[in-house]
């Protein structure tokens, strides 16, 4: 066991959320232990190198990066963006030039435009009366959007009525074409903060606020990092050093009963397999559904502990595929494919062009997921260099490298790319996502009132929470 040290702040979690709020807490003069359960930080945020065996003659190309978790910046992530320029990282614009890919059912067609929920550009040539059927239902869809606050959704006065129906309810009742039914449910299964979750698994005032509060329309996907995003964790726990233990899951989170106010006596005790880390505070940087695993006593409130049993993570695997160029562009492709493909719904040009190579960035998300996993690596991969040549042609199946990042299987994370509400959970328990609990203090993306799921409410959430502590403690 350890001597006991005790530091004003312990942060459980060294995600992009945990490590802003420890540089936060450390700038307001507060000593902080960092705790991660790990073997590296950075959560969500993890990048590897391509394997470029027959690329070219070693050692002619600069190493090139893959971003496993999230990885593109969007035009009004400031906080995020101000951070990448503090350490120095080079973004770039994400690579579109070229037409977008559609496949539905046998149809497969291009087009010089995009959607992602709401279309940009021009549309596709599906037939007119099923883009017409989207395009009514969205209007209704946007209707709703605009009618909602920025801020947690769950005290809106017609919260309780959306919050009990599921997506798939407001899509079967808005929708009459099968094209405009899956053109909602690949938006939900695709789009950024939304789980993803399946349409019938998730809340519609989820959704609703999804988008907005992370609208689309401020095209969170807009520029990409030289190097990979992955690269900042480890610049921001630069300095942490002995504040910072890794590989050890916090078990429990002891604290003296009674106000927490400031002057209150006490400090908390924070549990792992190897001793104990005391503190005058705590800050809960993870997915609610990973502090599930953490016993806190006294006991948490009902509303809480719902919140950590039902707030599930997307089940989501992102597959990167490199090849020696992104050979696409010569067939007039941008490299992005969006259709009902078996395997891959989404998939986009994420080339770095510093390194030559071509990369795309492909998900598989929701039940496809969970019949894909299932499947052996071999088959998985086929599956999805299948969809890829469905996408952009047989050149597709011949690629330099596949990578493959399965999410919910990671212990500490346990999915991509956050957590999301089913129906009846954020009425149920929306107070209990910034409530702190004593000492106890709540991080991480899916707490944050604007960009939920991406990088830009994580580091929200970790200022939040520091100066939550900051006050608490004077
Ligand atoms: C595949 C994928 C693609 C994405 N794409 C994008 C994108 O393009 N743009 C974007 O903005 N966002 C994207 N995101 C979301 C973004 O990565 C996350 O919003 C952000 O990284 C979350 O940071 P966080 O600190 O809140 O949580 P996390 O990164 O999950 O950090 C939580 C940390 O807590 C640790 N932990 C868990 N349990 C314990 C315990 N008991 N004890 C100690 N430590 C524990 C975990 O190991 C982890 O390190 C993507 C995510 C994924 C997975
Ligand atoms: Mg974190």
């Amino acid at each position: 066991m350890k001597d006991v040290i005790v530091k004003d702040v312990i942060v459980v979690g060294a995600g992009l959320a945990g490590l802003v709020a420890a540089r936060e807490l450390r700038r307001a003069g507060l000593s902080v232990q960092v705790i991660e359960a790990a073997p590296a930080v950075g959560g969500r945020m993890v990048r590897a190198p391509l394997n470029q065996e027959g690329a070219g003659p070693a050692g002619a190309r600069p190493p090139a990066w893959i971003d496993l978790g999230g990885q593109w910046v969007g035009a009004t992530h400031s906080r995020f963006r101000s951070l990448l320029e503090a350490h120095g990282l080079r973004r770039f614009p994400s690579p579109h030039d070229g037409e977008t890919v559609l496949c539905f059912g046998s149809h497969r067609c291009t087009f010089s435009g995009f959607f992602q929920g709401f279309p940009e550009g021009q549309p596709p040539s599906v037939p007119r009366a099923d883009w017409q059927d989207a395009m009514q239902a969205l209007e209704r869809f946007q209707e709703l959007v605009a009618s909602l606050p920025e801020g947690h959704p769950h005290h809106h006065p017609d919260a309780d009525a959306l919050d009990r129906l599921s997506f798939q309810d407001w899509i079967e009742a808005h929708t009459h074409t099968p094209f405009a039914a899956w053109y909602f449910a690949y938006f939900c299964r695709a789009v950024g903060f939304l789980g993803p979750a399946e349409p019938d698994q998730v809340s519609l005032l989820h959704v609703a606020w999804g988008q907005r509060t992370a609208p689309q329309g401020d095209h969170p996907e807009e520029e990409l990092i030289h190097g990979g995003a992955g690269q900042l964790p480890a610049l921001l726990a630069g300095g942490l050093e002995d504040a910072l233990v890794l590989g050890e899951p916090v078990r429990a989170i002891h604290q003296p009963e009674g106000p927490a106010g400031p002057g209150a006596e006490g400090t908390v005790t924070v549990t792992t397999d190897n001793g104990c880390h005391h503190g005058r505070a705590v800050i809960v940087a993870m997915p609610p559904a990973m502090a599930g695993a953490i016993r806190f006593s006294p006991a948490l409130p009902a509303d809480r502990r719902a919140l950590h049993k039902g707030m599930a993570m997307g089940r989501c695997t992102k597959v990167l595929v490199a090849y020696r160029s992104p050979w696409w562009r010569q067939a007039g492709l941008a490299g992005i494919g969006i259709g009902d493909r078996p395997w891959v719904e989404l998939c986009a040009d994420s080339s770095d062009p510093e390194t030559g190579l071509g990369v795309i960035a492909a998900f598989v998300a929701g039940r496809r997921q969970e019949r894909w996993s299932a499947l052996g690596p071999e088959p998985r991969r086929a599956a999805v260099l299948e969809d890829l040549a469905a996408y952009f042609g047989p050149m597709a199946l011949e690629p330099l490298d596949y990578v493959e990042k399965d999410w919910p299987r990671e212990p500490f994370v346990g999915g991509a790319f956050a957590g999301w509400m089913p129906p009846g959970l954020w009425t149920g328990s929306g107070d209990a996502l910034l409530r702190p609990h004593g000492r106890v203090f709540w991080a991480g993306t899916e707490v944050a009132e604007r960009w939920p799921g991406f990088f830009e409410g994580a580091v929200a959430s970790g200022e939040r929470a520091a100066a939550e502590v900051v006050a608490l403690l004077g």
